[in-house]
């Protein structure tokens, strides 16, 4: 086993000592899973988190990205490496990952949860089949993911990090099952982080609320993703319960909307060229 002894990422409830450097190093030889990992968002995470000297599980469906991902994170200087490859709308899937951390590193510090299944930016179809799947890879994967994990983060106080979306917390055209599944994820773990504190268990979840990140080509009109990566990673490590992303954005929309939210819908309406969107 990589690590007998662990202390806790940081004390109970919000951290009192914010800097990068501290949650980098507090990162160093925990043992992290990471899913969505062979791309965009994740595959960031899994770099900045070799770097910090973490041991590394990730997960995605495609094989040869992964493997990939795996060489770059040893070259960087994970402490460790490996992944598990399938697809997250599999229910075995979850308890296999766990299975591997177990037998591997005997315990868990740390569970982020990032990977979404394909849906796209259209009309809703009235494809409730699509809905369905998207909920089984996007919530309840999720869901099966920290129950699974749980037992290890309780024994050695870890932290759970939920990757979720401002079109989980405001509900803009054009994403409905997507935004349905990221709200889901909200009531779900809002309620669990609930009854950890009612009952003393010191295991954090971080939500993290992100706005539009550009996980193509770099772009000054939008947010890094290497950037947005980085800060996930922090305020998982920091026990923050959530993280707005990019934090004035994010901030503002939820702000605007707990003032006036019919001048926040028709703002989020009046902003897309509607002729460009698909309606099937
Ligand atoms: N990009 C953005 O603007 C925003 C992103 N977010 C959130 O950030 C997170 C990461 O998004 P982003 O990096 O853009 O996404 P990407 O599409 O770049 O990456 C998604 C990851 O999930 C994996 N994945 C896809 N389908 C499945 C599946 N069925 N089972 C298991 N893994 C799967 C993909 O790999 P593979 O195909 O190999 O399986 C990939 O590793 C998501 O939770 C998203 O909701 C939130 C707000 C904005
Ligand atoms: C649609 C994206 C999902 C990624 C995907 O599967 N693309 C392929 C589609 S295709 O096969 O049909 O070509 C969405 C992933 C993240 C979304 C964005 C987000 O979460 C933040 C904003 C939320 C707001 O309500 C709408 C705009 C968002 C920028 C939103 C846009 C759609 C995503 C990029």
């Amino acid at each position: 086993s990589p690590q007998t002894t662990h202390t806790p990422l940081c004390g109970a409830g919000s951290c009192s000592v914010p800097s990068l450097q501290h949650s980098q190093k507090m990162l160093r030889g925990k043992r992290v899973i990471v899913t969505g990992a062979s791309s965009g968002i994740g595959e960031q995470m899994a770099y900045h988190l070799a770097r910090m000297e973490a041991h590394l599980l990730l997960t995605a469906r495609t094989e040869a990205k992964l493997q990939k991902v795996v060489e770059r994170c040893l070259e960087l200087g994970a402490a460790s490496a490996r992944y598990i490859s399938g697809s997250m709308d599999s229910p075995s899937l979850p308890e296999q990952v766990l299975r591997e951390a177990e037998n591997t590193w005997g315990g868990l510090d740390m569970l982020i949860l990032n990977h979404i299944g394909q849906s796209s930016f259209s009309y809703f179809s009235g494809d409730v089949g699509h809905v369905r799947k998207l909920m089984e890879t996007n919530f309840v994967s999720y869901v099966a993911l920290a129950t699974a994990a749980l037992p290890l983060l309780k024994e050695s106080e870890g932290s759970i990090v939920v990757v979720s979306s401002i079109a989980g917390r405001i509900a803009g055209p054009f994403t409905a099952p997507y935004s349905a599944t990221k709200f889901a994820l909200d009531g779900f773990f809002s309620s669990l982080r609930q009854e950890l504190i009612i009952d003393k268990v010191n295991v954090s979840i971080t939500l993290c609320i992100l706005g539009y990140i550009n996980t193509g080509k770099p772009s000054p009109a939008h947010s890094p993703k290497e950037e947005c990566a980085l800060e996930i990673i922090r305020a998982g490590a920091l026990r923050r319960r959530e993280l707005h992303y990019p934090a004035r954005a994010v901030g503002t929309a939820l702000l605007v909307r707990s003032i006036a939210p019919e001048l926040l819908d028709s703002l989020v309406r009046s902003s897309y060229r509607l002729e460009n969107v698909r309606r099937t």
